[in-house]
């Protein structure tokens, strides 16, 4: 019995997680299909290196947001009002096109009772971001984590971001930015808190 349901369960080739050595013949393939030559001196270790690189760019598949969130805390004096971290930049890649997402992600919340390290906030973004994504997919994402983990009275999150897959390519309009938003609780439901939120991202430019 044990034997049949391991034959049901293995999983098949194309399942299996590709080794590094494989990445990197893939990496060799890609680089002849441009019509280059993965012998020549300059490439010969560039295999390794777009593998390595690979495995930074998009860390967010190992990484998890349960760990990043895990840690919440009380003692902040009653404070209860709007928690926001703004200009977080991020890197993504579009989940078309496997080209650059660059952005500057602005999330706020508002606590009951409890908050987050602040560092959390863009360790968040991080997880998210170093995955291959749609710029719709990484705000919700980011606002539904902070939602189900600190369940505070609301989330808000702001995404302005530039797609390379507009620019370098396809329509190639440069300068051409997207504004996402997502907003949970007491920002969705009320227009004033949002109107705050968004002001807050906007307007305090406190002088240097
Ligand atoms: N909604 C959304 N679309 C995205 C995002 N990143 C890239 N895209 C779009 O994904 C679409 C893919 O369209 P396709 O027609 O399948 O691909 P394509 O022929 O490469 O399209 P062009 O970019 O117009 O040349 C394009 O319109 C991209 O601009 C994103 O984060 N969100
Ligand atoms: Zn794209």
């Amino acid at each position: 019995m044990d034997a049949i349901v391991k034959t049901l369960t293995r999983k098949t080739d194309e399942d299996r997680r590709p080794t590094v050595s494989e990445a990197e013949e893939a990496v060799r393939t890609l680089l002849r299909f441009i019509g280059d030559d993965p012998e020549r001196e300059g490439l010969l270790d560039t295999p390794a290196r777009v593998v390595k690189a690979y495995g930074e760019l998009f860390s967010g598949y190992e990484a998890s947001v349960e760990d990043v969130l895990g840690r919440t805390f009380e003692e902040v004096a009653g404070y209860d009002d709007i928690v926001l971290v703004r200009d977080i930049p991020f890197f993504s890649h579009c989940e078309h096109h496997m080209v650059p997402i660059i952005g500057k992600a602005h999330v706020g919340y508002l606590p009951d009772g409890r908050v987050l390290g602040l560092s959390k906030i863009a360790r968040t973004v991080e997880v998210f971001a170093r995955r291959l994504q749609t710029q719709e997919s990484i705000t919700a994402q980011i606002a539904h984590a902070i939602d189900a983990h600190l369940k505070p009275k609301g989330v808000a999150v702001l995404i302005e971001a530039d797609h390379m897959c507009m620019a370098m390519r396809g329509v190639q309009k440069l300068g051409a930015s997207t504004l996402t938003s997502t907003f949970t609780g007491a920002f969705k439901t009320e227009p004033r808190e949002q109107a705050r939120f968004m002001s807050m991202v906007r307007g305090f430019n406190y002088p240097a």
